[in-house]
């Protein structure tokens, strides 16, 4: 049965795979990172230490909003996907039949900061969040989720999947 997909976004650091994945296997769903659909240039550019430009994103978002439209019709997936201005979510919702499910990860520079230092073995490093803080244009609707020092991922997730069973009621 055709299911609306839901996706957990934010910035570089603020637990989308984390989350994402903890997430989809609490609900059943598969779950996909959308990092593994950047094209190599990207993320390349991004290990490199320079932000990538809306013209870089686009046949990203592109590729994940097909991909949206067939995980849609089997059912429903979580995806993590930074998806940082409106225009993105756009691209993205344009890729579904349904209205996307939105998951925002919001958290102060000092967490996440912290946490990307904290993060070894992955190609984006905590000098990038003042460009992707930058472009962040925060959403004004779905379920926003205040990150704390003291929360673990499987109680971020059980806050989500409250949030959620209020907004299907
Ligand atoms: N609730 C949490 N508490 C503490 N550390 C967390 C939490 N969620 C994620 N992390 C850690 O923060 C870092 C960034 O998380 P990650 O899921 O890679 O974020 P993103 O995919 O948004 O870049 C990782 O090292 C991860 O283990
Ligand atoms: O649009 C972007 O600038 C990227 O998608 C970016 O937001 C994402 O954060 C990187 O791909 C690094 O991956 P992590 O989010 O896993 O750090």
């Amino acid at each position: 049965m055709k299911q609306a997909n839901i996706i957990v976004m934010g910035v570089s650091g603020s637990g989308k795979t984390t989350i994402g994945e903890l997430l989809a296997q609490e609900l059943g769903r598969p779950f996909y990172d959308g990092d593994d659909f950047h094209p190599a240039a990207n993320v390349a550019k991004m290990a490199a230490g320079h932000p990538l430009t809306d013209e870089d994103r686009a046949g990203w978002l592109a590729t994940l909003a097909t991909h949206l439209g067939e995980w849609e019709a089997a059912g429903g997936a979580v995806l993590a996907c930074s998806a940082l201005k409106e225009v993105y979510r756009q691209t993205l919702q344009a890729g579904e039949q349904l209205p996307l499910t939105w998951v925002f990860l919001d958290g102060s520079r000092e967490l996440l900061e912290a946490r990307l230092e904290g993060r070894h073995d992955h190609y984006m490093k905590a000098s990038m969040l003042d460009s992707q803080l930058t472009t962040l244009e925060k959403p004004t609707y779905g379920i926003r989720i205040e990150l704390t020092n003291s929360e673990t991922p499987a109680q971020v997730v059980a806050r989500v999947v409250a949030e959620l069973s209020v907004s299907a009621t």
